[in-house]
């Protein structure tokens, strides 16, 4: 690695499926499915398929994609390359940075949903350099995956591929067909087992086996908070002082829930609006109906 073609990898990136804020089956099923995937070389062989696997995480910013990245590449032992797309500028470009990637890796292209179709214009100027480079090369990212394969068909084993996106439902379709990303990994805010292991991974505290006055009521609010993993580490890491951080911890949980409970209270109010609204659409144009624009009532 160490070439500018390649985005900033944290090698040294510690996370391990232990330390992952996420919920035990989950992890306990992309473990899996990894050892599927690293047993199957006869199985790859005898397809006549690439011995390849994608995978797709998605979730909001702050949930982990990176840190579950740096953990799938920690247990495999596996390289990690972070794919600029801002990097290639031709279809020679892509085959040359894919060329220098080794066996047993991890290509990584993140926020995949920035380079797609323009139709929310919500791009920045980058981004829309990016777009038109790929368009110019009649390279979409379904056509990328494509290219990919092709090539690792022919020189490569043992490789990973991962997507992230903030925004599964802005993909183009094309993408998420069966055979372009094997797995789907919904990352979600944090749950009490997350919280449980991110205690344990700033404060070295395990609520089990020392109950602390606070633990009870944070567990009660973490999953209506909707909060990240990471905004949760940020609140731990301010203070090694365990009551201290609990303490913010537990206030900036309240002050979530709040917020989130007066955004729903806001969006059923409009919603209810939005119902009468029509309710009374409906009922004024029944009334229309039923008085008289009927065909062949005029009087000619
Ligand atoms: N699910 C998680 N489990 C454990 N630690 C996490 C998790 N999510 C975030 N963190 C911690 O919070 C720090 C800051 O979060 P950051 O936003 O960098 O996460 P991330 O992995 O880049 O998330 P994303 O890629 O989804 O934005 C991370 O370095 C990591 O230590």
């Amino acid at each position: 690695m160490g070439s500018s073609i390649w985005g900033s990898v944290n090698l040294e990136h510690p996370a391990t499926f232990e330390t992952m804020a996420m919920e035990p089956e989950l992890k306990r099923a992309i473990v899996e499915d990894m050892d599927r995937f690293v047993k199957r070389r006869e199985f790859y062989k005898k397809v006549g398929k690439a011995w390849k696997r994608g995978y797709l995480l998605y979730g909001p910013p702050g949930i982990g994609k990176s840190s579950l990245i740096a953990a799938m590449a920690n247990y495999l032992k596996f390289d990690v390359y972070d794919l600029e797309l801002t990097s290639i500028h031709s279809n020679y470009d892509l085959r040359r940075i894919l060329l220098s990637t080794t066996n047993r890796s991890i290509l990584v292209i993140e926020d995949i949903d920035c380079s797609l179709e323009m139709h929310d214009r919500q791009f920045d100027e980058q981004q829309q350099f990016v777009y038109q480079q790929l368009s110019n090369n009649r390279l979409t990212l379904s056509g990328l995956l494509n290219f990919i394969d092709g090539l690792w068909s022919s020189c490569g084993d043992e490789r990973i591929i991962v997507f992230t996106t903030n925004h599964k439902d802005r993909l183009d379709p094309a993408l998420l067909r069966p055979g372009q990303m094997d797995v789907h990994i919904h990352m979600s805010y944090c749950t009490t087992s997350g919280f449980r292991i991110l205690a344990s991974n700033y404060l070295g505290f395990h609520g089990d086996d020392h109950p602390h006055r606070l633990w009870g009521e944070i567990e009660g609010l973490i999953e209506s908070a909707k909060v990240t993993p990471a905004e949760v580490a940020e609140e731990l890491m301010m203070n090694d002082d365990v009551d201290v951080a609990l303490d913010r911890l537990t206030n900036f949980l309240k002050r979530n829930k709040v917020e989130n409970d007066e955004t729903e209270e806001e969006a059923n109010k409009i919603e209810n609006q939005e119902a009468k609204r029509q309710k009374m659409e409906n009922h004024n144009v029944n009334k229309i109906g039923g008085g008289g624009f009927g065909r062949g009532r005029g009087k000619g």
